[in-house]
Parts: C-alpha cells; sequence; structure tokens
C-alpha cells in the first residue's frame, strides 16, 4: 500500500487541489443523487400513491406545507425541484468527467515522462544488467496499471467519504438498523480479504505474463530474419501457444474473482435484505414510510459496500505495476550519471582535450560475483589529435576499454582521467558532448536520411549535410536514391545495407564536429573502396581531432600512430603499426599473418605461433 500512497501523493503533487475540488464533486453529485431520491417520497404522497404521515419521516414536515397549496401547484413545485436537482447533478458529473479524464491523461503522461527521464540518466552500468524488454514493458503496460490504479484508489477515497455522509444519513433516520447493515458490511469485508489477496496474486501474475509476452516478441522481431532462414518458426509458434494458454487461465482467473465476488455480494444482499425487512417490521415496528426510506438508503448504501470492495480488489491486482514501476524508478535514480546540482547537460560545452585521455591502472569485471575480469589492470595513454587503434581476438575487452574511456563504464580499480584530471560529474558530461562515437550496431530510427542527420545537429546546413555524408563516403549512394536525403529508410535503417547504414551513422557523427572520434568496427561492413576512402578521410582528420578505432580487419589501422593489442583483457602489445608486425612470436603479428597480409610475408612469419 506504501507504492499506492507514493503515487497518490504524486498525482496530488501534479494535479493540485483541483483534485480534492473533483472529489468533493464527486461526494456531492453522490448526495443530489441522494436527495433526489428522497424527493420521490413527497412527490408520491402528493399524487396519491402513497400515504405518509409527515411525522414518521424526517424533513418530511415540508409535505404538509406543500399540501395546503393547489393540488397541481404543489406537484409542479416538486417536480421542478426534482428536474432542478437531477440536471445539476448530471451538469455538475458532466463537468468532473472533463476534469477528470484531463487529470488522468495528464497524469499518466507526467508519470511517463518522469519514468523516461529516470531511464535516460541512468549510467550504462544499469542498461546492460537488465532486459530492455522490461523497459519497455514498464513503459507500456505497467504504467497504464499503476495510473488507472492510482486513479481507483483516489475514486476509492472518495468512495469512502460519500459511504459515510450516507451512513451518517442512515443513522439519523435509525441507528439500530444502520448499525446492523454496518455490522454486516463489516463482516462481509472482513471474509471478503481472501479475494483482495487472490486479486493481488493474480496481478504478479499480469505483470510476469505481460513482461514475458513483450520479451518475446521484442526477441522475435528482432530476430526475424534469423527466424527465417534458420526456420525456427515452429518454435516461435510453440512459445507462443504456450504463452496464449497461460494468459487464458489468468484472464478466466480475473474473471471468476470478479464473479465470485459479485456473486458473494449479491447473494449476501438478499439474505442481508430478508433479514432487514423482517427484523425492522416485526422485532422494530418501523412504520411504513420510515421503512421506505432506510430501504432507500440500504439501497444506495450496499451497491457502495460493493463498490469498495471492487475498487479494493482492482488496486490489489494493480499493486505488483505499483511496486515494478516504482522500484524501477528508485533503481533509476540510484544509477543516475547526473547528481543533483549538476549542471544538465544542455548547459555544458563540449571538451576539448588538450593532451590525452589516460587508463591508469584501470581493472573492470562486469559482474562482480564472478572472478573474470573483462579488463585487468590497464595503462594506457591516448594523445590527443592522433590515433589510436585497438585490436585484439574477439572477447579481448576491445569495446569494454572503450566504453570506459567514454566514461559509459566506471573503472572497479583504477582511474580514468582526461587531461590528468579524474573523469567524473561535470568532466564526464563535457567528454560525453565532445565524442562522436559509431557503433558496431548502429542505430538509424525509422524516418528519412536527412532526419536521421539532424538528429544530431537540427541546424546543420544542406552543405554541412552533404559533407559530412562526403566524408564518410555516403556521398554517392545518397544522391543515387531517387528521393536522396529525403529517402525513408526503414525501421532502424532496414531499406540500406549494413554498409550504407555504417556510413550513413559515420556521417551522423562527424556531424556533430567531435573533438573524439570513436570507430568500433564502425567500417567493417565496407568493400575496400569505400573502407579506402574512409581511411583518406580520416587520414586528413589527424591533427584535428584525437581518433580511437576498433578494428578486426588490420588493414584500417595501417596509417594509427599507435596500436595497442589486447588479450583476455590484458594489453600485451603497444606501439607502432611497423613495429608490432616485426616483433616475432607475438599476437600482433600472428593476427596480421592470420589476415595474410601481403607486408607481414615480408617478416619472415613463418616463426610465430599458430
Ligand atoms: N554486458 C556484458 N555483461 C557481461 N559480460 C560482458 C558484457 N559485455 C561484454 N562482456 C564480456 O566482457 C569481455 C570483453 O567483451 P568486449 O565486448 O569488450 O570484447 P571485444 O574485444 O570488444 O569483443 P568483440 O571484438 O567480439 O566485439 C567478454 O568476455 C564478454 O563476454
Amino acid at each position: 500500500m506504501k507504492q499506492v500512497l507514493y503515487f497518490a501523493r504524486k498525482m496530488h503533487a501534479y494535479a493540485g487541489n483541483i483534485l480534492f475540488v473533483n472529489l468533493l464533486g464527486m461526494t456531492l453529485v453522490g448526495f443530489l443523487d441522494g436527495i433526489g431520491m428522497f424527493l420521490l417520497i413527497p412527490l408520491l404522497s402528493l399524487i396519491g400513491i402513497l400515504q405518509i404521515n409527515a411525522g414518521s419521516i424526517p424533513l418530511a414536515g415540508g409535505l404538509d406545507l406543500l399540501k395546503e397549496l393547489p393540488g397541481p401547484l404543489s406537484l409542479l413545485i416538486v417536480l421542478a425541484i426534482y428536474a432542478a436537482l437531477v440536471i445539476g447533478q448530471a451538469l455538475i458529473q458532466r463537468n468532473l468527467s472533463l476534469r477528470d479524464i484531463r487529470i488522468h491523461t495528464g497524469f499518466i503522461n507526467h508519470v511517463r515522462m518522469e519514468t523516461y527521464r529516470s531511464l535516460l540518466q541512468a549510467d550504462w552500468d544499469f542498461f546492460i544488467k537488465r532486459r530492455k524488454s522490461d523497459f519497455i514493458h514498464a513503459m507500456t503496460d505497467e504504467l497504464g496499471r499503476v495510473t488507472n490504479g492510482t486513479y481507483v484508489f483516489l475514486q476509492f477515497a472518495a468512495s469512502l467519504v460519500f459511504t459515510l455522509i450516507q451512513i451518517a444519513i442512515a443513522f439519523w433516520l435509525s441507528a439500530k438498523l444502520t448499525l446492523f447493515v454496518i455490522g454486516c458490511g463489516l463482516l462481509l469485508a472482513f471474509f471478503s480479504r481472501v479475494l483482495i489477496r487472490r486479486s493481488r496474486t493474480l496481478g504478479g501474475q499480469t505483470s510476469e505474463l505481460a513482461r514475458s509476452y513483450i520479451a518475446g516478441i521484442t526477441d522475435h522481431f528482432n530476430g526475424i530474419k534469423d527466424i527465417k532462414s534458420n526456420m525456427l518458426e515452429e518454435s516461435r509458434n510453440r512459445w507462443l501457444a504456450e504463452w496464449c494458454e497461460r494468459i487464458g487461465e489468468e484472464r478466466y482467473g480475473h474473471a471468476k474473482l470478479r464473479s465470485d465476488s459479485q456473486l458473494y455480494y449479491k447473494a449476501a444482499s438478499a439474505l442481508i435484505i430478508a433479514a432487514f425487512v423482517y427484523l425492522s417490521s416485526y422485532l422494530f415496528h418501523t412504520q411504513g414510510g420510515q421503512l421506505l426510506l432506510i430501504m432507500m438508503i440500504f439501497s444506495r448504501l450496499w451497491p457502495r459496500f460493493t463498490g469498495i470492495q471492487s475498487n479494493l480488489e482492482q488496486i490489489a491486482s494493480a499493486l505488483p505495476a505499483f511496486a515494478s514501476l516504482l522500484q524501477l524508478q528508485e533503481q533509476c535514480r540510484a544509477s543516475r550519471e547526473i547528481r543533483d546540482g549538476e549542471l544538465a547537460p544542455e548547459d555544458v560545452a563540449p571538451l576539448a582535450v588538450e593532451r590525452g585521455l589516460e587508463c591508469r591502472g584501470v581493472s573492470f569485471r562486469y559482474n562482480r560475483q564472478e572472478p573474470v575480469r573483462a579488463l585487468e589492470r590497464i595503462d594506457l595513454y591516448i594523445p590527443a589529435m592522433r590515433m589510436t587503434a585497438v585490436i585484439g581476438r574477439s572477447g579481448a575487452g576491445k569495446s569494454t576499454l572503450i566504453d570506459m574511456l567514454m566514461g559509459l563504464l566506471r573503472p572497479e580499480e583504477g582511474q580514468v582521467l582526461v587531461d590528468g584530471v579524474p573523469l567524473g560529474g561535470r568532466l564526464l558530461q563535457r567528454l560525453r558532448k565532445a565524442v562522436g562515437y559509431v557503433p558496431q550496431d548502429p542505430l538509424l530510427f525509422g524516418g528519412s536520411i536527412r532526419e536521421n542527420l539532424l538528429l544530431i545537429d537540427p541546424e546543420a546546413s544542406e552543405r554541412q549535410l552533404w559533407e559530412a555524408l562526403e566524408f564518410a563516403a555516403a556521398d554517392e549512394f545518397v544522391r543515387r536514391l531517387p528521393q536522396g536525403l529525403d529517402t525513408l529508410i526503414g525501421d532502424r535503417g532496414v531499406r540500406l545495407s549494413g554498409g550504407e547504414r555504417q556510413r550513413l551513422v559515420l556521417a551522423r557523427a562527424i556531424l556533430r564536429r567531435p573533438s573524439i572520434l570513436v570507430l568500433d568496427e564502425a567500417t567493417s561492413a565496407l568493400d575496400a573502396e569505400n573502407e579506402a576512402r574512409i581511411q583518406e578521410a580520416l587520414e586528413r582528420l589527424k591533427g584535428k581531432m584525437t581518433i580511437v578505432v576498433i578494428a578486426h580487419r588490420l588493414s584500417t589501422i595501417r596509417n594509427a600512430d599507435q596500436v595497442v593489442v589486447l588479450d583476455q583483457g590484458r594489453i600485451v602489445q603497444q606501439g607502432g603499426f611497423t613495429q608490432l608486425s616485426k616483433e616475432r612470436g607475438k599476437l600482433f603479428a600472428h593476427l596480421l599473418r592470420n589476415q595474410m597480409m601481403p607486408d607481414a610475408e615480408n617478416n619472415d612469419l613463418e616463426q610465430l605461433p599458430v
């Protein structure tokens, strides 16, 4: 319940006191509804359907006054009051509903934005430990359940207030009978705790099923090509069929719970009414008119009890979603990159590295429970305005090292320094702003080429866009497209080839005019001709920006100022390309020979280990 109160307070903080005005309005509507019913009694009496002794009903003294007036006039007055009340109530109700919708949708968007912002502010470590589909689940399903649940909670609070008012009226009419009804309600509430518990358990299953569905479907569409080419359709079909069976059971469980609850309350209501009428007539000798009023109150009160019960079940069912969204927000907060009091990224100027980046005794493990280190005591200096290449076998730790240099990961031991200053806080943000990064699996958004480029620099001119494309050897293929820069490239750039995607992302990175350019296998999908063009472009950049390149294809790093060779998380060699290729019996020469570089053959590589 702690989580529900947290979000209810949030809703209040978002909507302000208008929320209470709305709740009071809801209470007023209920109250007017009661009065409307109350007025039916003089109405029935005036038209002679019911003979009521004014003394037997509170406030019915006015009846005698009405009876003094000519028949049609008194009836008209009562009818006018009745109609005014009902229309007034409907008008207020309409107003409240519209305002409710504004508050409700506004609140969903408020929580959505807040959760999204906290996700964006979380550090990289936070993301690599969790499934992406869980974030999608939180931002869609769980978010909807939480905001609905919060709203139901507020309705429940309003219902409670209104029920108390009705109880007070009922008390005033007959304390004994009201106590009897309340006693029955409490007894029922006691037994219905089991229904609320069941509802909570089912709510947990709902969360789990939705989470596994989104995870499975996301995997499915991310890997649709693999599925089709490896004929995995049948196994995916089986997965979905199993899921459908489970969701069927869960939905049935919810429906059964709802109907059990209704049955329970209806049966109890029938029994109580029977007992109630019997007791009023024979034991308490209640008069006809008063009995009618009490019955009316009872018929108003009892649905309130069932409404409260149903609200409680809905809240209980949403509790797991409340808990998981709150937990996600708390975890995001704990993993925030930008602490309170630090400047927002937009207020920070990009860094210009003057001397260089440095790793001093850096070690890192992805899983602190396991002894394996992705990086082991790395001491490395990356001079500014030079090109540094990082190479090594797959899994050697190259990407981890790059992530460390960009401040995405924090060292477990040691330090990363920029121009001799330890990386962190504002410096980290300034560094991030200065980096142009092209990852192994670059992200393009569904949209046009122009939109994808302008994402980095919305102010970029047409000329700057083409310059960046030219740099990345992408100008020719973009020119050839019928719509040129305005060509739509599909989801994640699916309508482009792997090499075209890489070149576009490279152009985008350049558009930022970064002072540090980081390329992680950024030209792996290119043919020799386009790769050579990018080589030349990088060559021209030397002396203008710091370049760090990860490459499996060693031909790409021939012009690097220094080459760093990683193996099992350690630096095993470091130096110029030619120097390293001459170091016999070492990993670099071995990798070079495996790629059958013509230069390597001149280096008597027969003696190298295989
Ligand atoms: N998110 C992660 N969680 C756990 N372990 C990871 C994670 N990412 C990488 N590793 C492990 O850390 C080690 C280094 O990985 P890294 O991606 O840095 O290697 P790499 O040299 O870039 O490999 P490749 O050339 O194949 O991209 C590997 O053993 C890998 O399994």
